[in-house]
């Protein structure tokens, strides 16, 4: 893990390298699988993502909120969980001001939208009531009762709409709901001298933990009264509008998803999962041909049992288009081919489908060639040719590799053929190693 940490601390949390966004993809971290039904909401619902902190206890010197992930900072994959929800109208990002320069450049990288970024304050609390302030900006009246507003931390980047509704719904019945998990440790109180105190019963206990969601006047109006105390050492809104409102928050537990990146550890387990989202499926495009189909149809079976879930379709016409804007990872599977113009055809399409704007794209072109001839077609393949395609395809942010299986007689070695091109298929898309792009595989 340590070295891990090394390398990504070089790649992505260089404390030398400044963490402007450069031209990297971006990808909605914990993107669902599942679509949830489109929900109506008949009320405004705003944001304000608190990204103010200096993420210390990582240990690096690059924030953890612009920590890069797959060359995209932490922030923007929270900032995409947000303004994927339809029914959410805006989204105020509260930052340090020495940052708000590189997180209006993210904001135009990554071509957000609903964004306003505004600065923080010197603690945790005044950047949130910084962005509550903002938010009366928006030309309403500054106490708007019907509004509901959500607080998250910008370095929980995956929350899903499911949960986003349910606090947004609370939060407008009751003025104030907050996300809650059962604890993990027990939670002790200690003498002066560091010795045991007492322990709490942890079953009567929650960790608070974000989204939370308030009504407007709520949150605006607590913020109006709490004290200098709650701004500098307080860490708990739900508190202040209990406190200062009478407001008691409903509180709703919520998935494990909803954890805070705060320590080093969670910077890889952050990686992880995106990795993972990333990698589940794939489309296997075979151009209609017999070959191609009972090979596609083999490779779903084997990289399924590496769950990965691969769709077949003979081509991205008509309603298999929507799969340019749903997958991440495409197999082209050309059989006695050695022509690339199925390849730059799919490239086409993909950067038209400006998906590889948002998050680097896999293509694996699976070339099936006649039994035990080394040519297809009576041509070589020319893997000076797959590289070339490879090299202009990695500008556009498309990973291109090539897997190249002989159609064999031999069923057992045809099968430890396809189980091999599985094996391969789901490794790239899963480490999208920049080495083996342009590479020819043999499986
Ligand atoms: N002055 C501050 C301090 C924190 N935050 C934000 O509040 C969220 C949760 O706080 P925390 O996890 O404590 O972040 P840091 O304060 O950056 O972490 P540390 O305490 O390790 O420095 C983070 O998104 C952080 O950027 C903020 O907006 N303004
Ligand atoms: O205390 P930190 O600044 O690390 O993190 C903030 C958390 O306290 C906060 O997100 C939840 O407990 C809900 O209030």
């Amino acid at each position: 893990m340590e070295d891990h940490h090394k390398k990504m601390q070089s790649d992505s949390c260089d404390p030398d390298r400044p963490t402007h966004p450069g031209t990297f993809p971006t990808c909605e971290a914990g993107k669902s699988d599942h679509q949830p039904a489109e929900r109506s909401v008949d009320f405004p619902v705003s944001v304000v993502l608190p990204a103010g902190g200096t993420g210390e206890r990582t240990g690096l010197q690059t924030p953890k909120q612009f920590c890069l992930f797959m060359g995209r900072p932490l922030i923007s994959y929270t900032i995409q969980a947000f303004e994927r929800v339809s029914w959410i109208q805006s989204i105020v990002v509260v930052v340090a001001r020495e940052h708000m320069d590189l997180m209006t450049d993210i904001v135009q990288q990554f071509q957000h939208t609903k964004v306003r970024v505004v600065p923080g304050g010197s603690t945790r609390h005044r950047s949130i009531y910084n962005g509550v302030l903002a938010l009366g900006e928006e030309g309403r009246p500054v106490v708007d009762k019907l509004k509901v507003v959500l607080i998250h931390d910008a370095v929980r980047p995956f929350v899903e709409e499911d949960f986003l509704y349910k606090i947004a719904m609370a939060a407008k019945e009751q003025g104030a709901a907050g996300a809650i998990r059962p604890l993990v440790s027990t939670v002790i109180a200690t003498t002066s001298e560091g010795y045991l105190d007492h322990s709490l019963e942890r079953a009567k206990y929650r960790a608070s933990e974000m989204p939370q969601g308030f009504t407007y006047d709520v949150i605006y109006q607590a913020y109006q009264k709490c004290s200098e105390s709650d701004f500098e050492f307080g860490t708990e809104c739900l508190h202040l509008v209990l406190q200062y409102c009478g407001t008691n928050a409903k509180l709703i537990q919520g998935p494990p998803t909803l954890w805070k990146v705060t320590y080093k550890r969670d910077l890889a387990a952050a990686e992880s999962i995106i990795k993972d989202t990333l990698s589940r499926s794939a489309c296997a495009i075979t151009g209609g041909s017999a070959q191609a189909v009972t090979l596609a149809g083999a490779l779903q079976k084997a990289v399924g049992a590496l769950n990965m879930e691969l769709a077949v379709i003979p081509d991205l016409t008509g309603e298999n288009g929507r799969y340019l804007l749903k997958d991440w990872n495409f197999i082209q599977v050309s059989v006695n081919r050695s022509c690339l113009s199925e390849v730059e055809a799919l490239l086409t399409d993909l950067e038209a489908a400006k998906q590889a704007l948002l998050h680097p794209l896999v293509v694996i072109l699976v070339l099936l060639s006649g039994s035990d001839e080394l040519s297809v077609s009576g041509r070589a393949v020319e893997p000076e040719a797959i590289m070339d395609l490879a090299s202009a395809a990695k500008l556009r942010n498309i990973l291109l590799y090539g897997i190249q299986l002989h159609q064999s007689k031999d069923t057992q070695r045809w099968e430890r053929s396809v189980s091999r091109v599985a094996e391969i298929t789901s490794a790239l898309i899963r480490d999208r190693s920049p080495a083996l792009v342009g590479q020819l595989l043999q499986a």
